[in-house]
């Protein structure tokens, strides 16, 4: 078995066993990028003589003391969080040369506990979108099938450690990023619960929905990337001051006695008959070892999207207002007065789905307006929390597909923005009511594209979904890395 196939958790206890070294861990990793990364297109900024210095750094002090329990794994960080001293670009011409004076809080608690990080891994331009073919420094493709979008997104994430070239990686989900990407890669993703983990050195897309999270090989490894940058951070004031379980502790196979909900509405036309099949067949399984399955409705589902596509371009139009020529970024120089400088650096900045997303954003806040759309849109929000509270007085988690279907061709609805925003009709309300999801993946279709299963919970509830992923895990039997022929 090739180094870079390990997962976290092997990876982990090789390193304490003294059977193999960060640097050879890390060395895999980057003769791997070299390999495949040229058709994967997973990196926008590789760091190579930095990865290697921090390996074997990692490999000294391990040698010398205890050690943080990610000393010497190697990860990838997606574009849009900052990184001291490495490009953090956000998939965007407007910050390609942006280079953070400070590591976001996630980062610093990877590198704390000493963690390797290769570099910074490709995305939709400011994470919006589903594909991140938006990206305008190279477009990932799914590791499994050539000409395949590998989602987005924090497709660079999920492609990175579906085809080997990192163990782990750090994404973000506004709609639907991390699970989305994850589920069309056959990797595990998770969005924490709105506040569990810091947002700070994150770039703002949308604030009141945007949360960092793990993409992993296994379950175990969500675990374990969960214990590392969950917590309260005093820089980030919506960030929760609870406690923070030891994940790993809910990695149990057993699901006996376990209510496990199933929204019809996640079950409607439009769903693709071999997503159903996965998705049913592993709330079979989930029945046979025990679980108690019961019919869900969450009526307001319908909703979600309308809401989702004001509240986040209204909250994006006025987070990317700091993009303006002066702050952050690019400036376009050509212009003799101060408003044409500000109109050529972001028509040059930005592209069309970002100016598409502020121009939606700006007519919604507009005076006048925000009653109707924001006010309104608001208000779905809340009925959408209700839904999830009332299903939970009778389940545990809700169990349901990821997307509608399975990974479609590259270009394939680049000039079709709506059928992009419908893909995320599954995953968009957990992002309006701020509960967890995880993808876990289910299966596959015939021509071989990977189908994920997503698992919600209550807020703070992080454990049952692990409890649930893994024991579906087990059952379903994870396959490694794509042979990418
Ligand atoms: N950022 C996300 O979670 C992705 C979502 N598809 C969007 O375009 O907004």
């Amino acid at each position: 078995m090739n180094l870079y196939e390990l997962t976290v958790a092997e990876a982990m206890s090789s390193l304490a066993a003294g059977d193999i070294t960060s640097e050879a861990l890390t060395r895999s990793c980057l003769d791997r990028i070299d390999k495949v990364d040229g058709e994967v297109g997973a990196f926008i900024t590789l760091d190579r003589e930095g990865a290697l210095e921090q390996a074997r750094k990692a490999d000294i002090e391990r040698k010398r003391e205890r050690v943080g329990t990610l000393c010497g794994i190697p990860v990838a960080i997606k574009d849009l969080l900052c990184t001291k001293d490495m490009r953090t670009t956000c998939g965007s011409q407007m910050l390609a040369d942006f280079i953070p004076p400070y590591d976001a809080t996630v980062v610093e608690k990877i590198k704390g506990q000493g963690g390797v990080i290769l570099g910074k891994v490709s995305m939709d331009e400011f994470a919006m979108g589903s594909t991140s073919e938006s990206c305008a420094f190279g477009v990932p493709q799914n590791p499994w099938k050539k000409g395949y979008v590998a989602g987005g997104s924090s497709g660079g994430s999920a492609a990175a450690v579906s085809a080997g070239e990192c163990l782990a990686s750090l994404g973000s989900d506004t709609g639907g990023s991390i699970r989305q990407p994850a589920s069309l890669c056959g990797v595990i993703g998770m969005k924490p619960t709105y506040g569990r983990v810091s947002r700070y050195g994150l770039v703002a897309f949308a604030s009141s929905l945007d949360q960092v999270g793990p993409l992993c090989r296994d379950v175990t490894d969500c675990a374990i990337l969960m214990n590392a940058i969950s917590g309260h951070d005093q820089r980030d004031s919506t960030s929760v001051r609870i406690d923070v379980p030891d994940f790993t502790s809910f990695l149990k196979e057993d699901v006996r006695g376990l209510r496990i909900g199933v929204p019809r509405e996640y079950f409607s036309a439009g769903l693709h008959p071999q997503v159903e099949r996965v998705v049913r067949s592993g709330i079979d399984l989930l029945r046979q070892a025990g679980a108690v399955v019961v019919d869900i409705t969450l009526p307001h589902t319908e909703y979600c999207v309308a809401a989702y596509y004001l509240i986040a371009p209204a909250e994006a139009s006025s987070n990317l207002a700091r993009y303006d020529g002066v702050n952050f970024g690019r400036r376009d120089m050509k212009a003799d007065t101060l408003m044409s400088m500000y109109k050529d650096t972001r028509s040059a900045g930005f592209g069309t789905e970002v100016k598409r997303r502020i121009l939606i954003g700006t007519y919604a806040l507009s005076s006048g307006y925000y009653d109707a759309y924001y006010k309104k849109a608001s208000q779905v929000r809340t009925m959408i929390l209700r839904d999830f509270q009332a299903a939970y007085e009778s389940c545990d988690v809700l169990v349901s597909p990821v997307t509608p279907t399975p990974a479609w061709k590259q270009g394939e609805n680049s000039d079709n923005p709506l059928a992009v925003y419908l893909s995320d009709i599954l995953t968009i309300s957990a992002n309006l009511a701020g509960i967890p999801g995880i993808s876990v993946p289910g299966g596959f279709s015939s021509d071989g594209l990977p189908i994920g299963i997503q698992i919600q919970g209550r807020h703070f509830d992080e454990g049952s979904l692990l409890r649930v992923a893994y024991a579906l895990e087990k059952m379903v039997g994870v396959t490694r890395v794509p042979s990418l022929a």
